[in-house]
C-alpha cells in the first residue's frame, strides 16, 4: 500500500513533465506536418486571425468582434474549402504515419543496388522511378501497380526498367530491401512552379513527395539526370555522392541529410 502511495506521489511530481513533452512531441509533429505539406499559409492565416481577433478582446472592439463572431463559422467553411487540397495533405499524411512499425528497414547495400541500376539506367537513356518507403505506408500506391515482393537486385531494376515491358511504366515500391511492387501510379504534383520542361515523370515523384515521407530516385529518360524528391522539393540532377548522402541520412543509414542544405549546388529544382 505504502509502495502505490509513493509511486502516486511520484507519478504526481512527473505529470507536468510529461504532460509538455507529450505536448511538445505533438506539436513538433504537426510542425513537421505543415511544413513538410507546405501548408504553413494556412498555419499563418490562422495564427493572423487569432491575432486579429486577441487585439478586438484586449482593446474591447465590440463591432469588430461581432463581425468576427458572426463570420466565424462561415470563415471555417471557407477556408476548409479554400486549403482542401493543403488539408488533404495533412490528414493523408496522419493517417498513413505508422510511428510503430518494426518491418524491415533499408540498409546500404540496398541504396548501392538502386544507385547501380540508376547509373546503367542512366547511361542507357532509360527512366526510372524507384520509391523508398519511410514512415508512411504506402498501401494505396502498391494496390495501383503489380505486386512483386521481391528481393531488391541492380539486375532487378534494370531488368523491370531497362525493356518495354508493362512494369517499366511507373514507379517500383521498395521497403526493406524489396521491391514490393512495380508499375505503380504516383499522384502527380500540382505545383506551378516547377520546371515547366519537367514531364509527369519527375511531377509524379514530386506528388508523392508531397502526400508521403517517402523518398523518390528518378531517372530522367531524356537528359539521363539522376534526382531525388522528398518533402515536397525536387533536387535534380544529383552526383551519386551527393544521392548517397543524402539517402544515409534520409534512410537512417548513419549520414546526413541535413548536408543538402549546406551545399550550394543541390538548392530544389524550381523556377
Ligand atoms: N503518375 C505517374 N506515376 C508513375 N509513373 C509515371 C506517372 N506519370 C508518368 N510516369 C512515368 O513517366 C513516363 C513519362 O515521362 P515523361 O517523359 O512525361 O516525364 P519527364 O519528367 O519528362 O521524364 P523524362 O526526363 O524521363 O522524359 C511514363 O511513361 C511513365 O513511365
Amino acid at each position: 500500500m505504502e509502495f502505490i502511495k509513493r509511486l502516486a506521489g511520484l507519478y504526481t511530481t512527473v505529470q507536468p513533465v510529461l504532460d509538455i513533452l507529450v505536448l511538445s512531441f505533438l506539436l513538433y509533429q504537426v510542425y513537421g506536418i505543415l511544413i513538410k505539406t507546405q501548408a504553413v499559409q494556412l498555419l499563418k492565416g490562422a495564427v493572423s486571425l487569432l491575432i486579429i481577433y486577441a487585439v478586438a478582446f484586449i482593446l474591447r472592439l465590440n463591432t469588430l468582434l461581432w463581425l468576427l463572431n458572426t463570420l466565424a463559422p462561415g470563415l471555417l467553411i471557407g477556408v476548409a474549402i479554400v486549403f482542401q487540397p493543403e488539408l488533404r495533405k495533412i490528414f493523408l499524411k496522419i493517417g498513413q504515419s505508422d510511428w510503430f512499425r518494426m518491418g524491415k528497414r533499408s540498409t546500404h547495400s540496398h541504396l548501392d543496388s538502386v544507385l547501380t541500376s540508376a547509373e546503367i539506367l542512366s547511361k542507357r537513356r532509360r527512366g526510372m522511378l524507384a520509391v523508398f518507403t519511410r514512415k508512411n505506408g504506402l498501401r494505396d500506391i502498391v494496390e495501383t501497380g503489380t505486386r512483386l515482393n521481391a528481393e531488391l537486385s541492380s539486375s532487378l531494376l534494370v531488368t523491370i526498367f531497362g525493356h518495354d515491358t508493362p512494369l517499366h511504366d511507373g514507379a517500383v515500391i521498395i521497403q526493406g530491401g524489396r521491391v514490393v511492387a512495380a508499375g505503380c501510379f504516383l499522384p502527380l504534383s500540382e505545383q506551378q512552379d516547377i520546371r515547366k520542361s519537367f514531364g509527369t515523370r519527375h511531377r509524379a515523384a514530386l506528388g508523392l513527395s508531397e502526400e508521403t515521407d517517402s523518398v523518390v530516385m528518378i531517372v530522367s529518360e531524356e537528359t539521363g539526370a539522376i534526382s531525388l524528391a522528398y518533402d515536397s522539393k525536387l533536387y535534380y540532377d544529383l552526383t551519386s555522392a551527393e544521392i548517397t548522402r543524402q539517402l544515409e541520412g534520409l534512410l537512417d543509414l548513419g549520414g546526413d541529410s541535413s548536408a543538402m542544405e549546406d551545399s550550394g549546388n543541390e538548392r530544389p529544382e524550381f523556377d
